[in-house]
């Protein structure tokens, strides 16, 4: 932020000896957020045209923020990344959660492209969204036909939504190569296209396609398609970096120069294929953009757009501009995972603010730090946006890892002394995972073994049942020579028995007595056999261990070159479908039946604790 205006003066502190332009702003919307660039103000130094040139007024001024308007086009260019497609269902729920959390815009598809994208719009006439406005997308009209000819055109106006977003290409090189026609034709396709639709009463933005391309190619003639729409009453020209391929200083630039010369508000829309999208986008505001295209998790054709859910926070928090209202931050997170739930996406953990590491501390050193100031490794409170800190307790940890979890866990109170017993536990327990990690096992996704691992150091810790022993029988000859006839869910190929101590009703005074229980099953391998007789054994003592799935199994062997004498880890996921937890056990063994053994038993010991004593999830 480099002006203020009071009273129409621009007051710019810190300037003498700049030069160059310096665009000046004024007047405010109902959202505080500022209005077109309406004057230009001359300073000596070219340097400056890198800077800032947000402007304040009135309150704004006082508190030191403007408004960014932030547009969510997840929904359109979002789903023209590879692998996502949504159905219309899924859009209606994306488009009410993002209207919950308090982005501006929504750009909900294309009308005039499919079916599916007109009944989105046909769906939205009947839900009144509380606060963003709705946008139908679609291009300016084709070449040589009107505007009431273009079916284009019209979709757009069917589609009712009080804002419209046309795409208009802004590169000489690509009207003449791609769209075939003359400079001039294209300035009227955007110039006709946008007085259409202000006329039928649409708040219209310009996409500018290859615009930051087309500035370097031809400034004169990219900025005249701008000049086309701003002409025609454009509320907002979005300078777009459609390959991706332009740098900060670029976009900064560039931005800037668009800022000081059109009447009307600007717009950035970034791809990230050099992975600077976000930065991108920060820079355009930083030099005059005030509205912000882009999509959730980044979804977008090729490497992508620029990621709202990074560039929010960064906003907010780092650039002291407001684009949200007051406590929606808080919800980022949960709006991130929502989101890739709908589009069917796994959930990138390394993700910046939203990610389940963006705030995991693995490293010793690290978490002893973080123990006595999270600012010490974290550059915001995770709270801020709805995430959490996690410590991760592996071969690299130090004896911190295992105290910061057990007081996570509220085994050790936090702030408690933490006392001899309790240095000696957190050592013992962190040599034998740096042992077992040495013969294969990884205890950072196995958070359920860590957790029981400390439980069981504890004094007086009981296991809920004890595996007395098993036998399994696996594979015959009459399977193997029918096997391509019996469909694997059908195959019943191994039985398994389990002879199993479960403890049933602990009291204080008799301690807690165990029945013993024998079951077998059969299954379509060895593990499926195991794990259903297991299930019996543990159901009929404890019959709510029938909520527990087994939701994953994943084997990897370690080191192939040991061919079949290799190790085999094993990791497993549960899940209580009531209590709605999922948590993961590891175990490693040359025998891959006792590495599945092991950390089925941990699943399950798990998950009868999380029954009788909660923790946090
Ligand atoms: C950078 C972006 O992300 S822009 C958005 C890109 N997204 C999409 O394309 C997804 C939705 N698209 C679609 O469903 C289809 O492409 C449609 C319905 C829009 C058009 O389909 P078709 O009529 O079959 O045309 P096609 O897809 O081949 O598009 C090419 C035509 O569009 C014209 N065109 C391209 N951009 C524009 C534009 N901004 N304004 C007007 N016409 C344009 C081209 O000149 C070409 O015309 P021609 O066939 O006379 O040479
Ligand atoms: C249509 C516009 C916004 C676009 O996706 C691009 O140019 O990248």
């Amino acid at each position: 932020m480099v002006g203020f205006v009071q009273g129409g003066t621009l007051l710019v502190p810190n300037l003498k000896g700049l030069g160059g332009k310096v665009g000046v702003c004024s007047g405010y919307d109902f959202r505080g957020r500022l209005r077109p660039v309406v004057g230009s103000l001359e300073v000596e130094d070219a340097s400056v045209r890198q800077a800032s040139v947000g402007c304040v007024d009135g309150e704004e001024a006082r508190s030191g923020t403007s408004f960014v308007d932030i547009y969510d086009t997840t929904l359109r260019d979002g789903s023209q990344g590879e692998g996502i497609s949504l159905a219309v269902e899924d859009k209606l729920r994306i488009a009410q959660k993002l209207d919950d959390f308090g982005v501006s815009y929504i750009e909900g598809g294309w009308p005039g492209s499919n079916p599916k994208d007109a009944e989105f719009f046909a769906a939205m006439k009947e839900i009144k969204l509380k606060s963003a406005k709705l946008c139908a997308f679609g291009s300016t009209r084709y070449k040589h036909v009107t505007c009431a000819e273009d079916a284009n055109i019209r979709a757009l106006i069917e589609a009712q939504t009080p804002v419209v977003t046309i795409v208009g290409k802004a590169w000489d090189m690509q009207v003449e190569v791609v769209l075939e026609a003359s400079l001039e034709e294209n300035l009227a396709m955007i110039s006709e296209s946008v007085s259409y639709l202000k006329k039928r009463g649409k708040e219209v933005m310009l996409d500018a396609e290859h615009f930051f391309d087309g500035y370097l190619a031809n400034p004169a003639y990219a900025m005249r398609c701008l000049d086309a729409a701003g002409d025609a009453g454009a509320d907002v020209v979005v300078l777009c970096d459609t390959n991706g391929g332009s740098s900060p200083w670029e976009i900064g630039r560039i931005t800037f120069e668009v800022a000081r010369h059109v009447a009307c508000r600007v717009g950035i829309h970034a791809h990230n294929d050099m992975e600077l999208a976000v930065a991108n986008s920060l820079a355009a505001v930083r030099s005059g953009a005030s509205v912000v295209q882009g999509t959730a998790n980044g979804y977008g054709e090729r490497t992508g757009n620029a990621n709202l859910m990074s560039i929010m926070p960064a906003l907010q928090l780092k650039l002291g501009y407001k684009c949200l209202p007051e406590n929606s931050l808080g919800g980022l997170t949960e709006l991130s995972r929502f989101i890739d739930e709908q589009a069917n996406r796994p959930h990138v953990t390394s993700r910046p603010f939203v990610g389940s590491s963006a705030f995991a501390h693995k490293g010793g050193l690290h978490v002893a730090a973080v123990m006595k100031n999270e600012n010490t490794y974290q550059h915001i409170d995770p709270k801020a946006v709805g995430n959490q800190k996690r410590v991760l307790v592996s071969e690299l940890s130090g004896r911190g890892n295992i105290v910061q979890k057990a007081q996570d866990l509220g085994l050790l109170k936090s702030g408690e002394v933490v006392d001899d017993a309790w240095k000696r536990r957190s050592k013992a327990i962190l040599q034998r995972i740096k042992e077992l990690e040495n013969q294969g096992y990884t205890f950072e996704g196995a958070e359920a073994s860590v957790e029981l691992m400390i439980r069981r150091s504890l004094p007086g810790y009981e296991a809920p049942f004890e595996l007395v022993d098993f036998t399994i029988v696996s594979g015959n000859k009459k399977e193997m020579d029918a096997r391509d006839l019996i469909p694997f869910s059908e195959s019943q190929s191994s039985q398994a028995t389990v002879k199993m101590r479960v403890v049933t009703e602990c009291t204080d005074e008799d301690g807690c007595p165990f029945v013993e229980t024998f079951e077998g099953s059969e299954g379509n391998g060895p593990v499926n056999a195991l794990n259903k007789a297991m299930m019996k054994a543990l159901t009929s003592v404890f019959p709510s261990v029938q909520a527990l799935t087994l939701i994953d199994y994943k084997v990897r062997i370690l080191d192939n070159d040991m061919a079949s004498e290799a190790t085999t880890r094993v990791m497993i996921e549960f899940m209580d479908e009531e209590l709605k937890r999922k948590w993961s056990s590891v175990s490693a063994h040359p025998n891959i039946i006792v590495a599945s053994v092991n950390a089925l038993m941990d699943g399950y010991e798990y998950g009868m604790l999380l029954r009788t004593n909660p923790t946090p999830g």
